[in-house]
């Protein structure tokens, strides 16, 4: 029998400062999301992150904190029992991080019969950080514990001409009577390393105005590339005037060069240059969470605010909306007809 397993990022158990630790310990430590050499990694993470961060950033998970949990739990949650009204076949959802682990995800399908797996990393662009770290821990648990299991993933879907509608749909209908000025596309971003690093060229990848736009295999792993092209389809599907929409990065650690321009400051200059009335849009993320509900939402908010902006509107995430979960839906009921 066939199954999927539905993947996100996770989230800690509860916004206490002890528990948030615990899950950036986990986060963290993964050599795909800090990635340099373990001792290096080990004395940055346990040695300065983790004696500073889990208070700030608990306190930053209670303010987006719901009754029933965290936002992109209960989020995902919803997207899986949306998927599962439209399938007979088990959706199963597990987090890469915290205690809804990827292992008894895959457990739980195993003990409902389920022999053939589709994996659904639920992020729309490829990165090391996201999707890499998810395919290479199913790659290990299957060879440990489920030897038996087929499984394959679901490729990054960021072009997908079905989804790039679902997105705009959403755009269109969260911006109906707002009538922005702008509207800035931030996505999650990563250290420029990163991209480097996943270049299968070896010297594609220049990270100037360029590279992205000019066609190249070394698309197929180039976040950067990826997001670029959502702003792109989009803003071509909405009939969005040149000018009128930008691509920022967000949510940068450290002192390392990530991609930009970052989101805080590109939001200040908006500000600064006399634009009243911002829309922002977060399409890294399938589900709101910290990073939308908190550092867009509100901090940024308060920046544009600041700045002597006056209407700033958050586009919630697809979470679980109708044409989302019937997207999904299909996409998965496609795979379970194949063969
Ligand atoms: C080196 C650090 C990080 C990289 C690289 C990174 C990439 C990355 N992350 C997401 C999605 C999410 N990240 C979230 C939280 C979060 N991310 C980092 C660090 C890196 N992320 C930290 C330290 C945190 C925790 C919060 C904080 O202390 O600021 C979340 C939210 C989780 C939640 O519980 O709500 C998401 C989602 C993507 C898509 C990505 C690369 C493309
Ligand atoms: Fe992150
Ligand atoms: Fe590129």
């Amino acid at each position: 029998m066939k199954g999927v397993l539905l993947v996100n990022l996770g989230s800690p158990d509860s916004p206490n400062p002890k528990d948030v630790k615990k899950y950036l310990g986990e986060f963290l430590m993964d050599e795909r999301v800090i990635d340099i050499p373990y001792p290096a990694r080990a004395a940055l993470v346990k040695g300065i992150i983790l004696k500073t961060r889990p208070k700030a950033s608990a306190a930053a998970y209670k303010k987006i904190w719901w009754e029933e949990g965290s936002p992109l739990i209960v989020i995902s949650e919803r997207l899986q029992k949306g998927i599962q009204q439209h399938t007979d076949i088990p959706i199963a959802l597990a987090m890469r991080y915290g205690s809804m682990t990827i292992k008894k995800g895959l457990q739980e399908l195993v003990d409902k019969g389920v022999d053939e797996v589709l994996l659904f990393p639920l992020y729309p662009q490829f990165a090391m950080a996201t999707t890499e770290t998810i395919t290479v821990l199913v790659d290990e648990l299957q060879k440990e514990f489920f030897p038996n299991l087929k499984i394959e993933s679901v490729p990054a879907f960021y072009n997908k001409p079905d989804y790039i509608e679902v997105l705009s749909n959403s755009i269109q209908f969260h911006l109906k009577d707002k009538n922005p000025e702008h509207i800035l596309f931030s996505y999650h971003g990563v250290p420029e390393r990163h991209i480097r690093k996943r270049d299968v060229t070896k010297s594609h990848c220049k990270i100037d105005g360029s590279c992205c736009v000019t066609p190249s295999k070394a698309h197929e792993f180039c976040y950067r590339h990826q997001c670029l092209e959502v702003t792109r389809l989009v803003a071509e599907k909405l009939q969005l005037k040149e000018g009128t929409y930008l691509t920022s990065f967000q949510s940068r650690l450290g002192f390392d060069p990530w991609l930009q321009p970052y989101t805080d400051r590109t939001i200040e200059r908006m500000g600064k240059q006399g634009t009243k009335n911002m829309a922002i849009v977060t399409p890294a993320f399938v589900s709101d969470c910290l990073e939308t509900l908190e550092e867009i939402a509100m901090e940024g908010e308060e920046i544009f605010h600041e700045m002597g902006g006056e209407e700033f509107t958050t586009i919630p995430c697809l979470n679980d909306d109708k044409e989302f979960v019937e997207l999904l839906s299909k996409w998965i009921n496609t795979w379970v007809s194949k063969n």
